[in-house]
């Protein structure tokens, strides 16, 4: 029987998510396991589920020879060293749009929150006190809020706000005017502008190097006196220190903070401050969102295990689901049609460029061009080499990879894919589409033309186009037992040279490649296994 996979899950996740994991794997829950138990063990797994707290770094990616999957329960993956991962084929997966809504609506608690003092005057009158003069607040109606970071979570943010009457306006360099006409957001071009005019402010962006403390105290002196500020992303956005000066001075009205510099965090003098409220890191805590993400980390892990495409993936381009099934079938010729080249030749590469034309270029055709180079690698490199890291592999041992996309169709073709790979003497080149089944051929090697489904065993010959040649391969493959499935010819002219493509039953050895290239006229002969 077959053993099953193993999976380790550091931090609290939903039931549900853990049956799943469960039913198909060997799951460990050990929600309270400490860093040195963990860096024990995490060789024996093959995946690993965390959310926010478990810091997936070098020192624990070193130890994880079996690992091919960090699946992070929620959105931000920056208690994950990706480059690390990525660097050894594993894959990170998160569950970006599960917790979303939970986020926002923690969010706007904050804005809520701090606009009626209601958690102060909540401790007030239990207390035993009854006053209503300290609390009196201010309205969120014909307020302007700022916000920076118009991704999923802003964006939820900017709509639900607007209800309320707010301006919105927002910061996001990285996205295109459309989405802010989308959620009828003012675009604002520089940060400071947004500032300088908005009475409250969240924030809602990754935690990036460009991210981390991108407001300080700078930024903080040109606010509005009296600004409001609510981050829910990632602690350290807004620089603690600086956040602090300006909560005591009066700068700042008031903060709401769910996530913190360090966490866990405990005894932050920030806390200590009446007009800041503080949740530890809850954001994502809700019914819903915790069944939603629990569910969604463990069908991943699941189905990363069993050598499935994630769309999650973090570190491999980001891809829908029905996307992936229209280039799926080119994604597995490719990926044999990479493993062609070192058979043939030893000659070190420089420059792979994959044009794809006609239909195919409307596609997002990535993965399609990561599938090539992970075939061409996986053969010579004694690493492994995935979807995750094929593209670094071949960056880090100098060859360059380019990828085109030409709407117009190559000579006839609905699709062709037309792969070049040059070396220090010369470019080699393949061709590749699918039949009318929708079944990848290989259709075209160096300059003749060719209709074969790559097999497992293939031989491919050069020889001159005389009478007699294929005659002679023939027997001496009848000879060794070796069965023919198919044979194609390309040839450009009668008499010159032609390229034999074979798609064979069993494994040639080198005495029978040997006995071929010995037939007169027959330039070089060689197997390959794909
Ligand atoms: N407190 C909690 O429990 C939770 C926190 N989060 C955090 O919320 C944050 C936002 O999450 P999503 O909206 O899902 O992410 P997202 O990726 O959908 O949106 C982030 C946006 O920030 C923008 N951005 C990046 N760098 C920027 C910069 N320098 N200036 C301005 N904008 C910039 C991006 O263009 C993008 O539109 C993340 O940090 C995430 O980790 C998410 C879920 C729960
Ligand atoms: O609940 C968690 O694990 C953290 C949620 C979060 O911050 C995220 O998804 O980015």
């Amino acid at each position: 029987m077959e053993t099953k996979k193993r999976v380790i899950i550091t931090e609290k996740i939903d039931e549900e998510g853990i049956k799943v994991l469960q039913e198909a794997l060997e799951a460990d829950v050990c929600f309270n396991i400490s860093r040195e138990e963990l860096l024990e063990k995490i060789h024996e797994y093959d995946a690993l589920v965390v959310r926010s707290v478990t810091k997936v770094d070098e020192e624990l990616l070193s130890r994880a020879t079996n690992l091919k999957i960090v699946g992070r329960a929620g959105n931000g993956v920056d208690n994950i060293d990706l480059g690390a991962a990525t660097q050894r084929g594993i894959i990170v997966a998160n569950t970006p749009e599960s917790n979303t809504m939970s986020a926002a609506e923690l969010t706007i608690g904050m804005l809520l929150a701090q606009s009626r003092n209601i958690p102060q005057a909540n401790t007030f009158l239990k207390s035993g006190k009854w006053d209503r003069s300290p609390f009196q607040g201010v309205e969120l109606y014909n307020k302007t809020l700022g916000i920076v970071g118009l991704g999923r979570i802003g964006s939820l943010i900017a709509t639900r706000m607007a209800a309320f009457g707010m301006k919105v306006i927002a910061y996001d360099p990285y996205i295109a005017d459309e989405r802010f006409e989308r959620f009828k957001v003012e675009k604002i071009e520089r940060l400071e502008d947004l500032l300088r005019t908005a009475d409250f402010i969240t924030v809602h962006t990754p935690k990036t190097k460009e991210t981390f403390g991108m407001i300080g105290e700078k930024e903080i002196e040109i606010m509005k006196d009296g600004v409001r500020i609510a981050n829910v992303a990632r602690g350290g956005i807004i620089n603690e220190k600086a956040l602090m000066e300006g909560l005591k001075s009066g700068k700042i009205a008031s903060a709401g903070l769910d996530v913190h510099e360090k966490e866990p965090c405990y005894g932050n003098p920030l806390f200590e401050l009446d007009n800041v409220i503080v949740t530890p890191h809850i954001g994502a805590d809700t019914k819903e969102a915790q069944e939603n993400v629990g569910i969604t980390v463990a069908q991943q892990i699941v189905n990363a295990l069993k050598g499935e495409i994630v769309p999650n993936a973090v570190n491999l381009p980001a891809i829908h689901r029905d996307e992936l099934m229209a280039i799926r079938p080119y994604i597995e010729l490719l990926e044999k049609l990479g493993k062609i080249y070192y058979q043939l030749y030893q000659e070190p590469i420089e420059f792979v460029n994959i044009d794809y034309w006609g239909n195919i270029a409307a596609q997002d055709v990535e993965m399609i061009t990561i599938a090539f180079i992970k075939g061409l690698l996986e053969p010579v490199v004694e690493d492994k080499v995935n979807y995750i890291n094929a593209k670094l592999v071949a960056e880090q041992r100098g060859i360059r990879v380019e990828q085109q996309k030409i709407k117009e169709h190559y000579d006839g073709y609905m699709d062709f894919i037309e792969i070049k790979i040059r070396n220090k003497k010369g470019t080699f080149v393949l061709g590749g589409n699918l039949s009318s089944k929708r079944q990848g051929k290989l259709v075209k090697i160096q300059g003749y033309e060719v209709d074969v489904n790559p097999s497992d065993y293939m031989l491919f010959i050069q020889n001159m186009d005389v009478p007699g040649v294929i005659g002679n391969i023939g027997k001496i493959l009848g000879q060794e037992h070796i069965n023919v499935a198919t044979m194609q010819v390309g040839r450009n002219a009668k008499g010159d040279m032609a390229m034999m493509v074979l798609n064979i039953d069993d494994e040639v050895n080198q005495e029978t490649l040997r006995k071929i290239m010995d037939i007169e006229n027959v330039l070089w002969a060689k197997g390959i296994k794909l």
